[in-house]
């Protein structure tokens, strides 16, 4: 398996469209459609400006052999023949679905794939848009929907201090603009590492006190723009959540989350202490006991015990989440979008001043803490000997 999960894009693109032609057995209209689209969707996959992970290409793969081949009849390739054997298993997994229905699920998947990352590739470049001139996040907006993407991967999306702000100023936007939903979701195999710890290592002329003040200042204001947030605001979980990237999930309308990611709040590990709210929205959704063992035992959650808490709504398996997610959003986006957000203000309308007040009591604590000897020997562990969580 290792050499098929190095395949490349444009290899897999390559390997897909080497096969025979489609010849189609149906007659009519509705079949020369099908056979366009079918065409299309071939086009398009060479389009795709993100790689979509190998659970995709095979199941790619996989479509397009039962659409043009119908059912796998081949023998199994050998033990030691990792990429025919996971290929072959792709194919016959599908067993008997018709030819049609393989070729209607090839291309609603390559419609998908295109559609999710769409936004990205027609509007983060626009000249003089505001929403292109982001560092670290990629803002777009398309169907209805705002997405914010956390783009800092190589850092597995840890949020500096320029990040808060740019988040802050992409709420505002989105929170102003037609869009009916928005989400945000993270770059790469994370959703984020939580706060940047270097975050605490540049200590001014004006010393660590300074530093500590400024800190909780930023991170009320930011935590503010979450609960102020005026319409409908969907995390789109894609891989692993640290920190105030998993408190502050209590604050958004809805959790999409992903099979493969998990949820960490390390705080006492860290010699901090919790905030995003998740003091208060986490044993009022699950129960104090629960939100012990996550905020002060430092419990890490799969997603699917995360879902059975509250915290997400519904899990999917990796290798169909975007698809499964998106289709999803793209309909809700088409919903009237003054009823959503009057709904979400009624919602979250009985709880704001409460929120406010948690949030300000939290980083008050906050400041605190990160004065403390336990802090500042976590913080300086993680990057002299690189301890990880
Ligand atoms: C303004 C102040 C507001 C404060 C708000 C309060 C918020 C509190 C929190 O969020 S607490 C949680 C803080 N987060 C962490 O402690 C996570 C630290 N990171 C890790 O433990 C690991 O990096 C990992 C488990 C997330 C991922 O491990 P692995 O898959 O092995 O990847 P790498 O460690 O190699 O990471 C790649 C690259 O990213 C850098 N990085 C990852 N996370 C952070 C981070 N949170 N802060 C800073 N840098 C981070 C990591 O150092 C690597 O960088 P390098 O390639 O070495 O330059």
């Amino acid at each position: 398996m290792a050499s098929l999960f190095k395949l490349g894009r444009s290899r897999t693109i390559r390997l897909i469209q080497s096969f025979p032609a489609v010849k189609l057995h149906l007659t009519g209209a509705v079949m020369r459609a099908t056979e366009v689209e079918f065409d299309k969707a071939k086009e398009h996959l060479k389009t795709l400006k993100n790689d979509p992970g190998n659970d995709t290409k095979l199941r790619i793969y996989a479509l397009f052999k039962q659409a043009t081949q119908g059912s796998c009849s081949s023998p199994k390739p050998g033990m030691l023949d990792f990429v025919n054997k996971a290929k072959w298993e792709a194919w016959n997994s599908l067993g008997n679905i018709s030819k049609d229905d393989a070729r209607q699920k090839y291309v609603d998947l390559v419609g998908t794939l295109i559609s999710s990352e769409a936004p990205i590739q027609k509007e983060a470049t626009t000249a003089g848009d505001p929403k292109s001139s982001y560092q670290t996040l990629q803002v777009t907006t398309e169907n209805n929907i705002t997405t914010i993407l956390l783009n800092r991967p190589e850092k597995k999306n840890a949020i500096s201090r320029k990040m808060y702000e740019e988040i802050m100023q992409a709420l505002e936007q989105a929170g102003k603009d037609d869009s009916v939903l928005t989400v945000m979701t993270g770059s790469g195999d994370y959703y984020c590492s939580g706060n940047d710890l270097s975050n605490f290592t540049q200590v001014g002329a004006e010393g660590v006190e300074k530093l500590a003040r400024d800190s909780g200042e930023l991170l009320t204001r930011y935590v503010s723009h979450f609960i102020d947030f005026p319409k409908p605001l969907i995390a789109v979980v894609n891989g692993p959540a640290v920190g105030i990237a998993v408190t502050g999930l209590g604050l958004f309308d809805v959790v999409y989350a992903t099979d493969r990611a998990t949820f960490h709040a390390p705080f006492s590990q860290l010699g901090q202490s919790p905030e995003g709210c998740s003091s208060y929205t986490f044993p009022k959704m699950m129960g104090t006991a629960k939100a012990n063992e996550i905020l002060l035992f430092n419990k890490k959650l799969t997603a699917a015990q995360a879902c059975d808490l509250g915290l997400v709504a519904e899990v999917f398996p990796d290798n169909t989440f975007q698809q499964e997610v998106w289709k999803k959003l793209r309909a809700y986006a088409k919903l009237p979008k003054d009823s959503l957000r009057y709904s979400k203000q009624l919602i979250r309308g009985m709880e704001k001043e409460k929120l406010h007040a948690v949030n300000a009591q939290e980083c008050v604590r906050l400041q605190e803490r990160w004065l403390s000897e336990e802090c500042m020997n976590a913080i300086m562990g993680f990057f002299q000997n690189k301890s990880k969580l």
